[in-house]
């Protein structure tokens, strides 16, 4: 089983992204390179990064009209990221011309409810009903517009897993036990995550801004 953990390098400084990766990079199996990341550096900064050896996770988050999301898509294809992200909420076509743009060997996975809300926020959007249902209801569009697999919480990926069996589910907002729990709200352990079904563990904090990182990464693939 390869390793599950990508870390997520949410730093504004190349050398930051770089240090943190390459001291623990026998202990994650990608990195992923986010919006604060790739605004500060754009293509320069993901292929320093990638010098590294390890398999790249963009998480973008693209959310725009079919046309848009496809042009960026292009303009990424030449990096050859392992994953990227895209919003379920920017609705079917978009998501089918995102893959249709996409390299053949990028694996594109929708958002569905970021792990930072709680269903009073859902509502406050005016979507009403329970993250379960939003987080289903999303996956089963991402899915039938031929997507890659889905990000969720580890709240809701065993129940993913059952409707949509060879997805990839990426799932964030994980806190080993006892840990800062920050601005995440769906949030459960990486073994919990991992045994319901997730297949890529995203984690930055609790390695990242720990006292000593490799430590800490040890800790969490020894759960695993
Ligand atoms: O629903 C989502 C989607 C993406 N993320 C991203 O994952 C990491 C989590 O970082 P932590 O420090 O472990 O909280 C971060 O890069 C988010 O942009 C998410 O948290 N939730």
């Amino acid at each position: 089983m390869s390793n599950p953990i990508f870390l997520a390098l949410d730093t504004p400084t190349i050398e930051g992204a770089r240090d943190l990766a390459a001291k623990v990079k026998g202990h994650i199996g990608g990195v992923k390179l986010g919006l604060e990341f790739f605004c500060a550096h754009g293509h320069h900064g993901v292929h320093e990064i990638a010098a590294l050896g390890l398999p790249i996770f963009l998480d973008l988050k693209l959310h725009d009209i079919p046309n848009t999301v496809a042009g960026a898509m292009q303009a990424i294809h030449v990096l050859e990221p392992a994953i990227v992200t895209i919003h379920a909420s920017g609705g079917r076509a978009m998501m089918e011309d995102a893959k249709a743009a996409a390299g053949e060997n990028t694996k594109v996975v929708a958002v569905s409810m970021l792990t930072s809300l709680d269903e009073a926020d859902l509502a406050a959007t005016g979507v009403s009903g329970s993250a379960h249902d939003q987080v289903m209801r999303l996956a089963d569009l991402a899915q039938s517009a031929g997507l890659d697999g889905i990000v969720c919480s580890g709240h809701e990926v065993g129940a993913v897993h059952k409707q949509w069996k060879h997805g990839t589910f990426v799932v964030p907002g994980l806190r080993p036990a006892g840990a800062t729990v920050g601005d995440q709200k769906r949030v459960v352990t990486p073994r919990q995550a991992r045994d319901d079904g997730a297949s890529v563990l995203v984690i930055g904090r609790p390695i990242a801004k720990a006292e000593d990182p490799l430590a800490a990464a040890r800790a969490i693939e020894a759960t695993l």
